[in-house]
């Protein structure tokens, strides 16, 4: 057991500008962060900016100070997708040696058939590319007319199934998500997503109730080696179904971000190891919805956040804050963005302001964490003697 604590905040979809292969994915010129300081008037995150945001290479769109708080940096991305699953292995040390299959057309009538054989209904909704509030407010009368279920997709190895919660329940669209994951992810497809919504069309809302079944790391994940040497490590929001539970001794859901840091300083007090938060509504709610005002007030609410979590450190505790790939609000489409994210990261009461450059994968992450643990790990450099 430890009486250490290593805090990691991943915000989810917070890219700094486009990675040198953003062409290869359709992505040039995106710049997430950038691209809100230019669009949304007044946008700052002064905390941020105090730890070194605006000194980060890249990052030209805020001002820089004097002297940060923190140490800051960038990390390239080396895994060849853009998606939740990919950014957040690579933290973990889990490198994909091909990536996963998308479908920009839609899924194959045999994957349709086998999965309708399967749940014993005459065919699906949609089965296209779709953001999902799109989707549900095109085809969600259909949907309660006919209680087919509403499958769709994104630029991201995913099957996502749409159901209303009084049209089809909820045990029913968690059972077609498992049908649904023995058929794809032998295809190649990283997660099944169950995604329930109430309301009265074209109120719809989605739910809380939504679902992640993910295909299991091909790997061994850095926390399940904290593990094996007694480091607890605590999985705030969607960090258990992002690597299918592997190495997570605790998960605890969130229902949006505010709740996410609650949940996050609560650990802080009362927990040791490793605890590892994903804040997804910059992503889900702002990011896919092409919302740069919304992102902006969630980055500054954010912000506003971050004084209580530095306080909240103890002495010697670790934080760092990053982010899991771009999704740029101003950029065509919906789907997410090529992009370097930012690092930042300091030891509570060691050194600070020192440029952790251009990392060149984001299992640097993992493997200083590893290290701040005292746990052998190989995959990635560690920079924790940067922070000292
Ligand atoms: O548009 P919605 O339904 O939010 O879906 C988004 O959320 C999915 C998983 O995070 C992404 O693949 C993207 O499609
Ligand atoms: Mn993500
Ligand atoms: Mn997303």
């Amino acid at each position: 057991m430890t009486n250490k604590r290593a805090v990691l905040i991943v915000l989810d979809s917070v890219g700094i500008g486009e990675l040198p292969d953003a062409a290869d994915f359709g992505d040039e010129g995106a710049d997430t962060l950038g691209h809100i300081a230019q669009t949304v008037e007044g946008f700052d995150m002064p905390n941020m900016r105090s730890l070194g945001l605006g000194n980060i290479a890249g990052v030209d769109d805020l001002e820089p100070v004097d002297e940060p708080c923190a140490n800051f940096g960038r990390m390239l991305e080396i895994a060849p997708g853009k998606d939740t699953t990919s950014g957040h292995w690579e933290f973990a040390g889990v490198m994909m040696d091909k990536p996963f299959r998308t479908f920009p057309n839609g899924f194959p009538d045999d994957i349709i058939e086998a999965f309708c054989d399967k749940i014993g209904v005459d065919g699906v909704l949609g089965n296209r590319p779709e953001s999902g509030t799109v989707i549900i407010e095109e085809l969600g009368r259909e949907h309660e007319e006919t209680g087919k279920p509403i499958v769709y997709t994104s630029a991201d190895p995913v099957f996502q199934i749409a159901a209303k919660e009084d049209v089809v329940g909820l045990d029913t669209l968690y059972e077609w998500c498992e049908a649904a994951y023995e058929i794809v992810t032998p295809r190649g497809i990283s997660r099944v997503i169950a995604r329930p919504f109430v309301g009265e069309w074209p109120n719809y809302e989605r739910t809380a109730n939504r679902k992640d079944y993910s295909f299991p790391p091909p790997s061994k994940t850095m926390m399940e080696e904290l593990v094996e040497h007694g480091v607890d490590v605590t999985g705030v929001g969607k960090i258990s179904d992002i690597y299918s539970g592997r190495g997570i001794t605790e998960k605890i859901k969130t229902k949006n971000n505010d709740h996410g840091v609650e949940v996050t300083l609560d650990c802080m007090k009362n927990r040791n190891g490793f605890i590892f938060t994903n804040l997804v509504d910059f992503d889900s709610k702002y990011g896919h919805r092409r919302n740069p005002e919304g992102y902006a007030q969630a980055l500054e609410r954010f912000d506003e956040q971050l004084p209580e979590i530095i306080e909240t450190l103890q002495d010697g505790d670790l934080l760092i804050i990053t982010a899991d790939h771009g999704n740029d609000p101003t950029y065509a489409g919906t789907d997410h963005t090529r992009e370097y994210v930012p690092l930042v990261a300091l030891i509570k009461g060691g050194g600070w302001g020192k440029d952790l450059g251009t990392r060149k994968c984001f299992s640097d992450v993992g493997a200083t964490v590893a290290d701040y643990f005292g746990v052998d790990w190989t995959v990635g450099e560690s920079f924790l003697g940067e922070l000292k």
